[in-house]
């Protein structure tokens, strides 16, 4: 094989991400990773912030339901444009937020050690959500969130939260929710954990597929990066990964679909808990299964059969066709 060309700083490797401070965090725990592995100086990674539509048009419909401006591609498209023009040679992504099929001529293959994978509550009044008052007002964006909530608080008012964790916090501060919702994944990369008055256990609130799980895309025939980005990959993460994502394109999930699925590994197999729900909390379907590792995309599909097969007659009716 042909030896590398390890970047330089007159030769950077130029690691593409959005500009929010979590996308940012993210793209410097890569840096530091690939400095490390390769013991190169930090100039010889050269990290490019991307505009992408998706952030500009939820900066003037902040009160907008974010299924109501766009998909999810929004916040990718300009980020792989600019890695198929050159300008960018790899792209730093929370997995929660990437659909399970990539553009021609890109790969999504590199995963770096999984974060803390469950929800955080945040609220400066309750310390869980069964000491929310009755009728308390909850903040959250996310159709997973408000009907797992829903499901087992069927009195809570639920109010659109989106922006930064900055933001959502002076929302708590002003009295708009009482409570509200974050990854411990991000809290904890942003250097915040203290803001989450507690975790909560994946029993109680199933997180998002993929969630807490940072991967890296590249040019198929960018040899340079692939080689740059194997020793930073991580083997569990991607096994836990492919189980969840098989079970996600299995149900065809989109942001109007509340999904929850986690894979753990424990021995030598692998065990995966998926849900689906009325988006009203008002009906919660779940299934589990365990295989060996080597079967963990069948395992994955297998789950989310056992959910379809469940499902009443009209379950998926409030889905967009
Ligand atoms: N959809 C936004 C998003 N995408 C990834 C994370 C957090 C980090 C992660 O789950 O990896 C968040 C914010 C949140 O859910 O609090």
């Amino acid at each position: 094989m042909a030896m590398t060309q390890m970047p330089t700083p007159d030769q950077p490797l130029k690691l593409g991400t959005r500009g929010s401070p979590l996308a940012l965090a993210q793209a410097h725990e890569t840096r530091a990773r690939l400095m490390a592995a390769h013991d190169l100086p930090e100039a010889a990674f050269e990290v490019v912030v991307i505009k992408t539509t998706g952030d500009d048009r939820a900066m003037i419909a902040s009160d907008k339901p974010l299924k109501e401006i766009g998909n999810k591609g929004l916040f990718t498209k300009e980020i792989e444009e600019a890695m198929l023009d050159g300008r960018i040679d790899i792209a730093i992504h929370s997995m929660k937020d990437m659909p399970t099929v990539q553009p021609e001529g890109l790969v999504l293959d590199t995963y770096l050690p999984r974060e803390d994978v469950r929800d955080a509550f945040v609220s400066l009044k309750a310390t869980t959500i069964h000491d929310l008052p009755e009728g308390a007002v909850v903040g959250t964006s996310s159709l997973r969130r408000r009907a797992q909530l829903l499901s087992r608080r069927p009195d809570l008012k639920l109010v659109e939260f989106r922006g930064n964790v900055q933001t959502r916090r002076q929302k708590l501060a002003d009295g708009v929710a009482e409570a509200t919702f974050l990854a411990m994944a991000g809290l904890n990369r942003l250097g915040m954990t203290e803001l989450a008055a507690g975790a909560i256990a994946p029993e109680d609130m199933l997180p998002a597929v993929a969630q807490g799980a940072i991967g890296i895309e590249r040019r198929v025939d960018d040899a340079r990066a692939a080689q740059l980005l194997s020793p930073i990959h991580d083997i569990p993460t991607e096994q836990r990964l492919t189980v969840e994502r098989a079970f996600l394109a299995t149900l065809d999930g989109s942001c109007e679909t509340p999904i929850a699925g986690l894979a753990l590994i424990e021995g030598g197999e692998i065990w995966m808990r998926g849900e689906i729900l009325r988006p009203d909390g008002s009906e919660c379907l779940r299934a589990e299964g365990r295989a060996s590792l080597s079967d963990a995309g069948e395992l994955g599909i297998d789950v989310a059969r056992a959910l379809l097969d469940q499902a009443p007659k009209g379950f998926f009716d409030w889905k967009r066709g």
